[in-house]
């Protein structure tokens, strides 16, 4: 999945650059933008209705190049990995056709009340399987 973002003022150092803590909140409602999009459970519900969360168990990021004020960020979601509650995602980030910076996930289902993973359901799992794409670092 593809989707554009702005990076806004409120994302931005003085010098309008983007500070990378608020690059992460991007990528964070990008993923929750899949999760409604792909998965087709806004967190609205998976939260507040379904008692799910999806924590950030491991993240690893490469900056390449700086994001700045007013571009149009490129974020690209890809699912390499399901397991039996985790999701390894790769959030890919880009302003025409020149990569910026790229995030590793992995995440977790989790019940919120006991906090402890829980297996994805058999539908949700379905399409994560059929989304998973393999990663080409050549
Ligand atoms: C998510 C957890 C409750 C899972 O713990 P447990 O219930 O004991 O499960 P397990 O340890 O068996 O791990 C479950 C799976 O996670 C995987 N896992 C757990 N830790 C890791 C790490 N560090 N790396 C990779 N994979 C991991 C593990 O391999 C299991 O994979 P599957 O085989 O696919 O099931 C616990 O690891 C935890 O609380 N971790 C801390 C999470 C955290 O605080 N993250 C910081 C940011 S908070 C956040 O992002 C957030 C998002 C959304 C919210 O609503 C709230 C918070």
């Amino acid at each position: 999945m593809i989707a554009h973002y702005p990076v806004r003022f409120a994302h931005c150092d003085p010098a309008g650059i983007a500070y990378y803590p608020r690059l992460f909140e991007l990528c964070d409602g990008a993923i929750e933008d899949w999760c409604a999009l792909v998965l087709r459970v806004p967190r609205r519900i998976m939260h507040l209705e379904l008692g799910l969360g999806m924590p950030t168990v491991h993240m690893e990021a490469r900056f390449i190049a700086p994001c700045r004020l007013g571009e149009i960020l490129d974020i690209e979601i890809a699912a390499r990995r399901v397991g039996n509650s985790s999701i390894d995602l790769t959030v890919r980030v880009g302003c025409g056709g020149a990569p910026r910076f790229e995030v590793d996930y992995t995440q977790v289902l989790m019940t919120l009340t006991e906090a402890r993973a829980t297996p994805w359901p058999d539908a949700w799992r379905t399409i994560i399987e059929s989304e998973l794409t393999v990663r080409n670092d050549a």
